[in-house]
């Protein structure tokens, strides 16, 4: 029989099921990634005719992807696996992730199917017919305005939405999207029997059932209480009817939801005693695969800035986003965006910097930590943390000014990019802890002195980790975790064995004091700015 320790190479598979791809790694019982794969939708599933994995409508806000193409991906990854001979009955469990806030629509009907699946056809061949709606909501949508504000009234307003679901009513958020869909077309959510995420249909293709949603992925959705961790039966209810019975229960992120559909037994060899872990949404996977503790920080600096903080007493707001943490039930989890990101950091390299990376480095180190005083608020396209738009500079004695020269320029950028970040995440609960530690992925984690300037605003050492799998990696890593589903290990155990990030800066002498001063003078002057663009309070 099937000795799961003894044998070849014993693994977990991690799935992410993202906006452009479907990728899949290997991870060993020594959390080594010794396979990876990936299928693009627009390059190998051209007939779906896909732009970056979506198709966005006419009126310029719908935005979808076509749910078969999702099926025909996961075919093609596990065809070309069993051609290259990959030993399946090594697959101990698998979990996964899917974008976020996405939404698929199965059929009534469609359970017969998905639990008597065939061995000898493709998966797309057999669910053809299993979807009332064939071109899933995805989260770059932004249809649903009018959905969002009924939302919010059905419940008290946003502050109270955000209060209840961990975020205010946001266009991309399933609830609203479901919303949408029962209004314009009451039909084919009639013949819906089950609503899944991205995450849950994922998971629900290897279950060879409906695979229940996660608390962590189910907080996307503007429907769950995320203190008690139920369906919120007023969120429900102002979305569309008997939708709780088309969701079912949500269940804790590490929960094993099931063993693998014998379809996968048959056709490529997995072992039927393979476990299949709650799929997530792919930032909580991607905290998962960055092995993010409790006071722990994860920024990624990309086009926009995207923060993954770890949060024992959330704050929830009308800005950011609050989820279950999906590696500790008892916590949470926040994503905050700056879109005024990397553009922002090119834009004052070219005009103060001479359009150089090492001449922007130099203005760092030529200039004094707080940068005497001198205090600057970038934002060329309009900022959602918060709503502000233009470029705003103050002296030392808080005077508007209308420059400031070339390195105390490129320093109140970095500055208060970063200030910025302590200032929101504290906000929404976040606290710097002793043992906090900031990881730091994304193109400008390259530039140590960027890093500098963000370990001396935190006041806390800043790693470096490349995020480019970090959500297959994170949900292996949570496979792995549901192999010890009822030891009560936790996670953090679990994963010790994992590489470590690589330390690229640590706070200089002096930067707490600085920045303690500091920070509450950004605080108040982004007030001021917020009070003068957003007019007097109504
Ligand atoms: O909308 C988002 C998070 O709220 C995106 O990061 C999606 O999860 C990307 F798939």
């Amino acid at each position: 029989g099937w000795d799961p320790w003894r044998g070849g190479r014993r693994c977990c598979l991690g799935w992410d099921f993202s906006t452009q791809q479907v990728k899949v790694v290997a991870v060993d019982a020594e959390l080594n990634v010794f396979y990876e794969d990936s299928v693009h939708f627009d390059r190998d599933l051209l007939e779906f005719g896909t732009q970056g994995g979506v198709h966005v409508h006419e009126d310029g806000l719908t935005v979808t992807s076509p749910v078969l193409m999702w099926v025909q991906a996961l075919d093609t990854i596990l065809e070309r696996m069993k051609a290259l001979g990959f030993d399946f009955s090594q697959v101990l469990a698998l979990s996964g992730a899917g974008q976020q806030h996405g939404s698929v629509y199965w059929k009534t009907g469609a359970s017969q199917v998905l639990t008597n699946l065939s061995p000898d056809l493709l998966l797309h061949k057999q669910l053809q017919a299993c979807f009332s709606i064939k071109d899933s909501p995805v989260w770059m949508d932004s249809s649903t305005t009018a959905q969002c504000r009924q939302l919010e009234a059905a419940v008290g307003g946003a502050q109270a939405l955000s209060s209840l679901t961990g975020s205010r009513a946001y266009e991309r958020f399933t609830g609203n999207q479901i919303a949408k869909i029962y209004q314009q077309n009451p039909e084919a959510y009639s013949h819906t029997e089950r609503i899944s995420l991205v995450s849950s249909f994922a998971a629900s293709l290897f279950l060879g059932s409906y695979s229940p949603i996660d608390y962590s992925d189910g907080s996307g959705m503007n429907l769950l209480q995320i203190q008690d961790k139920v369906w919120s039966q007023a969120c429900l209810s102002a979305c569309a009817p008997h939708l709780e019975e088309k969701l079912g229960s949500p269940v804790p992120s590490c929960s094993v939801v099931g063993a693998i559909s014998s379809y996968y037994v048959q056709r490529y060899g997995f072992p039927p005693g393979c476990k299949v872990v709650a799929f997530t949404g792919d930032n909580p996977a991607s905290l998962a695969g960055m092995r993010l503790e409790e006071g722990d920080i994860a920024v990624s600096l990309g086009t926009s800035d995207t923060l993954f903080l770890w949060l024992q007493e959330p704050i929830p707001a009308l800005e950011g986003h609050i989820f279950c943490n999906p590696v500790d039930p008892q916590h949470y989890m926040a994503l905050l965006c700056f879109k005024n990101g990397s553009l922002m950091r090119e834009k004052i390299r070219d005009e103060s910097a001479s359009c150089s990376w090492s001449d922007f480095s130099k203005a760092l180190r030529s200039t004094e930590m707080g940068n005497s005083g001198n205090l600057g608020f970038y934002f060329d396209i309009m900022e959602i943390t918060p709503e502000i738009i233009g470029r705003h500079r103050f002296s030392a004695e808080n005077l508007k000014v209308s420059a400031f020269p070339g390195d105390v320029e490129v320093r109140a950028l970095i500055e208060g990019q970063f200030m910025a970040k302590r200032i929101h995440a504290e906000g929404l609960g976040y606290r710097v802890m002793p043992k906090t530690k900031i990881l730091a992925t994304g193109g400008a984690s390259h530039n140590k002195d960027i890093l500098q300037v963000l370990a001396d605003v935190f006041g806390a050492p800043v790693y470096v980790i490349d995020t480019a799998n970090s959500a297959c990696v994170g949900s292996a890593y949570r496979a792995f975790h549901g192999l010890a589903a009822g030891t009560d290990l936790p996670f953090s155990e679990v994963v010790k064995l994992a590489p470590n990030p690589q330390l690229a800066a640590t706070p200089s002498s002096g930067a707490s004091q600085v920045y303690e001063a500091l920070l509450p003078q950004y605080a108040k002057l982004e007030q001021r700015i917020l009070a003068q663009t957003r007019g007097p309070p109504e």
